[in-house]
């Protein structure tokens, strides 16, 4: 089962997050001499990454990535990478190293192979994994009744391509099983809506149905959710 912490307001929420993270990447530095995390994009992780910025760490020893991206441009405002860099790669923070997404193939198909390099690259398994979730209960780019969805969950890859049925944009993900490499888990929920999609992913069912339920409903990887009431 997740732990769970409940905020009024999702900025409380990202601020205790943001905590929590610099807490733990300060942790790996010390005990390991690097950390790792990936990041996901969309609206909720902006808040988190603003609030993370200005924290004490030797950000010159943290690898920072992403969960998913969107093929697009990095100077779209679309793109997760933009995201991060606007929001955390700033002032100190900019010392940290960025394992992008996105690289200069046609598309993601064609890119695929160089990301799944460069993540193999990386340090295994990484320490913190910030998952967000649609109000469909996708995370990641693992989208319910995406065609690329079954590969996502039985392939021993790190990374996938994939089409989105209904989002726009091609995308780069995690695969579940580089999701579950990872040595925290952190997901954030807020408004009514996604709490009532996480009440349903938690009450168990196929994870086809609701993909965030790979994280859900497992005990390899410790899972802390916080969810703001708006
Ligand atoms: O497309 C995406 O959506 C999810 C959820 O985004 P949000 O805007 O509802 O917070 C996100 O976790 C994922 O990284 C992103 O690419």
């Amino acid at each position: 089962m997740p732990t769970e912490y409940f905020f009024a307001t999702g900025a409380q929420a990202a601020a205790d997050i943001a905590d929590r993270i610099a807490a733990l990447l300060s942790d790996a530095i010390a005990a390991r001499g690097v950390a790792t995390i990936a990041l996901s994009g969309g609206r909720s992780p902006r808040p988190v990454l603003e609030a993370l910025a200005p924290a004490t760490l030797d950000w010159s020893k943290l690898i920072v990535t992403l969960v998913d991206e969107r093929w697009v441009d990095p100077a779209s405002a679309d793109s997760n990478e933009r995201l991060v860099r606007d929001t955390l790669l700033q002032g100190p923070a900019a010392q940290a190293r960025f394992v992008p997404m996105k690289n200069e193939a046609a598309d993601a198909y064609a890119g695929q192979p160089d990301v799944e390099a460069s993540f193999a690259a990386l340090p295994w398994p990484l320490d913190i994994v910030l998952l967000g979730m649609g109000d469909d209960g996708h995370t990641a780019s693992l989208f319910p009744e995406g065609k690329e969805l079954a590969e996502g969950f039985a392939t021993d890859a790190l990374t996938i391509a994939a089409t989105p049925p209904a989002a726009p944009h091609q995308r780069l993900s995690l695969t579940a099983s580089a999701i579950l490499k990872s040595r925290h888990i952190f997901l954030q929920i807020s408004g009514a809506a996604k709490k009532a999609v996480y009440d349903r992913a938690l009450a168990g069912g196929p994870v086809e149905e609701l993909p965030i339920r790979l994280a859900l409903l497992q005990d390899d990887v410790p899972v802390e959710v916080w969810i703001a009431e708006n």
